[in-house]
């Protein structure tokens, strides 16, 4: 099976699942050890699907059990989740859009250095053009291409009005950028080769109030 087959397989709950588990590993000592059992208990996940999660993707992790009974070291199984998310590397990050949600999610959006640097943000407004936040100045959306061809541009934030969001995520997907951060609630289109995520405060709505009624 090719490596793009394989991930083709992999469902989003998955990938959500180990990003729970690289937070819940973050509570613990490097040196600590913990067992699928007790990670079940603090995420309200079974053990049986946090094993099979770490088989299906950690190819070595026999190497991260300790002592029979003691679970799997703290740091290692850490590093080897954080390779499967490729964040054990710097991703440079572009906000397109530096009205105020770009603007907070730069000043104020806790976004984990250095898995990801900030290194642009962009407008179509030409009033706000030139203004710098954070040190970093904003620029026009015309000059993503430009930017993108002189260094490595890993994903981009839309934060743009939803009336041009698509318009601004095509200049960019054009300029070979291959991972969307969608936080308008236009449901963007990109080309095949381009991943997106979409965050969308409605349908979050809707599905958490699908589980209140549930629960009532
Ligand atoms: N996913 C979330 O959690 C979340 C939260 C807040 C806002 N949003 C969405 O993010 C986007 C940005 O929100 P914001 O509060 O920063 O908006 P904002 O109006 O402060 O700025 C958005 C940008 O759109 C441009 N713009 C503004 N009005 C425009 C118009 N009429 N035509 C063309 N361009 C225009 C501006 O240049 C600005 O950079 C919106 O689509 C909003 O719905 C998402």
């Amino acid at each position: 099976m090719k490596t793009s087959e394989k991930k083709e397989k992999i469902s989003r709950k998955t990938i959500q699942r180990l990003t729970m588990y690289l937070k819940c590993l973050e509570k613990f000592s490097p040196d600590d050890y913990i067992s699928s059992e007790e990670m079940g208990v603090l995420l309200g996940v079974t053990a049986a699907q946090i094993r099979k999660d770490f088989s299906s993707f950690i190819t070595n992790i026999e190497t991260c059990i300790g002592i029979r009974g003691k679970g799997y070291n703290v740091k290692c199984l850490y590093e080897m989740i954080e390779n499967i998310l490729g964040i054990n590397k710097q991703n440079n990050v572009i906000i397109v859009g530096a009205g105020k949600l770009g603007n907070a999610i730069l000043l104020e959006g806790d976004i984990e250095k250095p898995r990801f640097n900030i290194v642009g943000i962009f407008d179509i407004t030409k009033s706000r053009i030139g203004k710098e936040y954070k040190g970093i100045k904003i620029s026009s959306v015309s000059d993503i291409p430009k930017i993108a061809s002189e260094q490595r541009i890993d994903m981009a934030i839309i934060t743009e009005n939803k009336s041009i969001a698509q318009q601004v995520t095509d200049i960019v997907t054009q300029s070979g950028i291959k991972a969307i951060l969608n936080m308008t609630s236009l449901e963007i289109k990109v080309p095949r080769d381009v991943v997106i995520e979409h965050i969308d405060l409605n349908r979050k709505l809707q599905e958490l109030n699908y589980w209140k009624e549930k629960a009532e």
